[in-house]
C-alpha cells in the first residue's frame, strides 16, 4: 500500500480506507475471552486500510455511564501496549483504525469516536465518507448540537444522539436512532456502535463499504476433538474484513447486508431492521475493494478476493493477449491477477520482481539522485527471470503512474527484452467521495495520456487496460445469489455515482 517516509513522500496507489472491528462475549459474563486483544489483533489483520491512527474502546456492560478508551496516531503496535491493554477490561468492545478523508489527522479526529448522551455512553467507529456531509452538519449544528472536529464520523456520533422522529415512549431506542440517522445520510458508511451491553454493526443501503460476522468458537474442545461448524459460540465479532478471523479463533458468518441494522449482545446476534434503498436502486460495493483494497484472503459477496483478482487475470488476458516468454506482476496486489492471466494464455508465471518490504519506514531523507529513482528503490529485479525475455507484466491499478515507468527501467536494465504492461483495472479517472481519497483529476495520469501515450512514457513496448464491462463480469461471476440487487460502485471509473452528490 502507500509508501510513507519521514520527510519524502513518494505517493503511489489509492490510500484512505479505514477498518473497523467490534468484539462481544457469549454467554455469562464476566468472561473468559479477552475482548481487548481480540479486538487489537483484528485491527492488525486490518492494518492495511488505515495506519494514521487507531483506538479500542471496551465496556464491562454493566454501566452504562462510561467506557474504557485508549486511542493515539500511528500503527496499532505502536498504540498499544501492555499498559494500555491492561486498562481495557471489558467484555465488550470495538476498535478502529484510520486513513484520514473528512478530517486531519489529528488525535482529536482518532476513532472511536466516544458521547456521553442521556442515555449513557456511546462509542462509534466509522469506515466510509458522508456524501452529504455539510447538510447534515447544518442540520445537526441547527439543533443545537456543538461539534469539536470537522470528522464526519463525529457528525454520526453526535446525530445518533439525536431524538427519533417519533420520540422515545420505553426509553432509549437506539435502532430507532440508527434508522433516523440512515434516512438523514445515504452514504457511505460501515459502522460499529457501541452502547452499554451491545454493539450494532451496520451497512449503508448501497453497502458501498464493506462489513462481516464472525462467530468465536473455542480452538479446543475439552476432550481433545477439533471443533466443528456447529460447535457453541463463545463470543461474536463484526469486522471490515475476515481475513483476520482465523487468526483470532473466529469462523466466518455472513456479511452484514446492505442497509442491515445488526445487534450483537452476550445471546446472540439479531437482525433488528433493513433499512432499503431510495427507488430500488441497485446495491453499490465498492469495486476497488476487489481490485486493490481488501486483502486477498479475506471474503465478500461469498467469493474469496484472490480468486476474484485472478477471474480479472483471465479476462483481461481474453481482452489483451500479446505474445511472450513469462507472465509477471508488480508485487503485491498484481500477483493474483497474474496468475490469471498465465492460466487464461497458457504463458508461464515467473516472478521478476523482489519487493523490499522495509523501505518505506526509513527515515532517511534520499538524494535528488536517489529520489530520481523513485519507486524501483522499493524492489529489486530478479535478473535470471528476467534476462532476454518478453514480459507480460501485470498491475492491479495505475493511479499517478509513479510505479510502474521505475520498475520497467528496472527491468530493462536487469536485460528484459520486451515489457508488456497490462493493468487489471480500468483507468482510473474521477475522484471518489466514499471514504477513499483518490487523488484529483489532474494527478491521475489516465486523464493525462491515452494508453498508448502512457506506454511510451513509461517505456513499455505495449499498455492495455482491462475495460469497465470486463471488470464488473469478472466481479460478478463468482456471485452465486445474483439478482437484480447485486451492483457495484465503479464512479472513479465512469464517473457516475450511487447518489446524486451534494456539490
Ligand atoms: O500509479 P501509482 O500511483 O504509482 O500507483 C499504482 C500502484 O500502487 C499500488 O501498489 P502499492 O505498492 O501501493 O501496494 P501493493 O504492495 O499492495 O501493490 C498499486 O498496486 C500499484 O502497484
Ligand atoms: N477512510 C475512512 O473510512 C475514514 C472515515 C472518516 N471519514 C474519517 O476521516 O475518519
Ligand atoms: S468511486 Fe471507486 S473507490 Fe470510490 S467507492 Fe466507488 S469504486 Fe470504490
Ligand atoms: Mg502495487
Amino acid at each position: 500500500m502507500a509508501m510513507i517516509e519521514a520527510g519524502f513522500k513518494e505517493e503511489t496507489g489509492l490510500t484512505h480506507e479505514c477498518g473497523v472491528f467490534g468484539c462481544i462475549a457469549a454467554g455469562d459474563w464476566p468472561s473468559q475471552i479477552d475482548v481487548a486483544q481480540v479486538i487489537c489483533l483484528g485491527l492488525v489483520a486490518l492494518q492495511h486500510r488505515g495506519q494514521e491512527s487507531a483506538g479500542i474502546v471496551t465496556s464491562e456492560g454493566y454501566n452504562a455511564k462510561s467506557f474504557h478508551v485508549h486511542k493515539g496516531m500511528g500503527m496499532i503496535n505502536n498504540v498499544f501496549n501492555d499498559d494500555s491493554m491492561k486498562k481495557l477490561k471489558g467484555n465488550l468492545g470495538i476498535g478502529h483504525t484510520r486513513y484520514s478523508t473528512s478530517a486531519a489527522s489529528e488525535e482529536v479526529n482518532c476513532q472511536p469516536f466516544v458521547v456521553h448522551t442521556a442515555h449513557g455512553a456511546l462509542a462509534v467507529a466509522h469506515n466510509g465518507e458522508l456524501v452529504n456531509c455539510s447538510s447534515l452538519r447544518k442540520m445537526v449544528l441547527a439543533r443545537g448540537v456543538g461539534l469539536s472536529t470537522h470528522s464526519d464520523s463525529e457528525l454520526i456520533t453526535q446525530a445518533l444522539c439525536l431524538n427519533p422522529p417519533d420520540g422515545e415512549i420505553n426509553g432509549p431506542d437506539w435502532p430507532a436512532r440508527i434508522k433516523h440517522l440512515m434516512q438523514l445520510a445515504p452514504l457511505s458508511y460501515s459502522l460499529v456502535i457501541m452502547q452499554k451491553d451491545r454493539i450494532y454493526g451496520v451497512r449503508d443501503p448501497y453497502g458501498n463499504r464493506p462489513l462481516c460476522i464472525g462467530k468465536i468458537v473455542p480452538v479446543k474442545l475439552k476432550d481433545g476433538r477439533e471443533n466443528s461448524d456447529d460447535e457453541e459460540e463463545e463470543g461474536w465479532v463484526i469486522s471490515s474484513e475476515s481475513c483476520g478471523f482465523l487468526s483470532i479463533g473466529a469462523r466466518y458468518v455472513r456479511e452484514v447486508y446492505p442497509g442491515e441494522i445488526i445487534e450483537l449482545t452476550q445471546n446472540g446476534i439479531k437482525t433488528v431492521s433493513i433499512v432499503q434503498r431510495p427507488n430500488a436502486k441497485p446495491q453499490a460495493f465498492c469495486i476497488f475493494e476487489y481490485v486493490y483494497f481488501a486483502r486477498s484472503d479475506s471474503i465478500f459477496e461469498g467469493q474469496m478476493v484472490y480468486s476474484v483478482r485472478m477471474q480479472c487475470g483471465r479476462v483481461l488476458a481474453k481482452e489483451a493477449p500479446v505474445k511472450a516468454d513469462i507472465v509477471s506482476s508488480v508485487p503485491e496486489s498484481g500477483t493474483a491477477a497474474a496468475h490469471g492471466y498465465a492460466r487464461e494464455s497458457g504463458i508461464p508465471f515467473a516472478e521478476v520482481l523482489c519487493k523490499n518490504r522495509y523501505v518505506g519506514r526509513t527515515f532517511i531523507q534520499p538524494s535528488t539522485r536517489l529520489r530520481q529513482l523513485g519507486v524501483a528503490k522499493k524492489f529489486g529485479a530478479l535478473s535470471e527471470n528476467v534476462r532476454g525475455k518478453k514480459i507480460i507484466l501485470i498491475d492491479d491499478s495505475i493511479v499517478r503512474g509513479n510505479t510502474i515507468g521505475p520498475i520497467i527501467k528496472l527491468l530493462r536494465d536487469a536485460g528484459a527484452k520486451e515489457v508488456h504492461v497490462r493493468v487489471a483495472s480500468p483507468p482510473l479517472q474521477y475522484p471518489c467521495y466514499m471514504g477513499i481519497n483518490i487523488p484529483t483529476r489532474e494527478e491521475l495520469i489516465a486523464n493525462k495520456l491515452d494508453s498508448i501515450k502512457l506506454a511510451k512514457h513509461v517505456g513499455a513496448n505495449s499498455l492495455e487496460y482491462l475495460s469497465v464491462e470486463g471488470l464488473v463480469q469478472a466481479v460478478q461471476h463468482g456471485i452465486k445469489h445474483k439478482n437484480s440487487a447485486v451492483g457495484h460502485c465503479t464512479a472513479c471509473l465512469t464517473g457516475i455515482y450511487p447518489e446524486k452528490l451534494e456539490w
